[in-house]
């Protein structure tokens, strides 16, 4: 019973019945089974997640075309949390009569894939500390940018997906006028349906709540 963790209903705001969820070894409650996903999203439909098919999509993390160098998933593909997923479509909604669309470069992420990337980045403005995840994990955090629906073309950001430096900072002032005003649009649009921004990455955005959704390392295969 050591390394089992209690949730119990001080902890979760939802009514789940006290559930046992496995602590890793920093000692972080990772759901690791199917089974226990599916116990789980039994008792909160919230929890479950949805495989994403009618947003466009560029997930580098299937190629080696990405800040790791390797290819870290394998193949691409993007699942989020209900909510997260139906405040997306409820933004493209938002977005299409204006020729707008949304593009995701990455959702879920195993708990697994957080602790590689912290080996080649650790510095929690730009990767997760496996010490306490990644809202990634969690399902309700992602990556993502704006792209015109005629053209495909993504809005000029100032800089490309994870360029992980300071030049991906929301208040980093020497890009143009123009790239400023598509990640305040971006921004001022994902915070109009529920998303928080992250300061260090334009792209990054998570559901309030976060801790409502736990850490999950179960691979893609497995939730197909
Ligand atoms: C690596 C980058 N795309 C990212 O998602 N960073 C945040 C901080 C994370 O790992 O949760
Ligand atoms: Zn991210």
């Amino acid at each position: 019973m050591k390394n089992i963790y209690i949730l119990c209903l001080f902890l979760l705001p939802w009514k789940l019945s006290a559930q046992e969820i496995p602590l890793n070894k920093h000692g972080l409650p990772v759901v690791n089974s199917l089974q226990l996903y599916k116990e789980l999203v039994k008792q909160h439909k919230d929890l479950r997640l949805v495989k994403i098919d009618d947003i466009a999509q560029d997930v580098r993390y299937a190629t080696a075309n990405n800040f790791t160098k390797v290819q870290l998933y394998p193949y691409p593909v993007v699942w989020l949390r209900l909510p997260a997923y139906q405040a997306l479509q409820a933004l493209q909604m938002v977005l299409e009569p204006m020729g707008v669309g949304l593009k995701i470069f990455d959702g879920y992420r195993p708990y697994r894939v957080t602790e590689k990337m912290w080996e080649v980045m650790p510095d929690d403005r730009y990767a997760a500390d496996p010490k306490k995840g990644s809202g990634h994990n969690r399902g309700i955090a992602v990556d993502l940018t704006l792209i015109y629906l005629k053209t495909g073309k993504e809005f000029p950001m100032g800089t490309d997906y994870d360029d992980l430096s300071e030049k991906a900072h929301h208040a980093y002032a020497k890009i143009t006028d123009e790239e400023k005003e598509n990640r305040v649009f971006l921004r001022t649009m994902m915070e109009a349906h529920g998303f928080v921004a992250l300061e260090t990455e334009w792209w990054h955005y998570y559901l309030k709540d976060a801790e409502k959704y736990p850490l999950m390392d179960i691979w893609f295969d497995e939730l197909k």
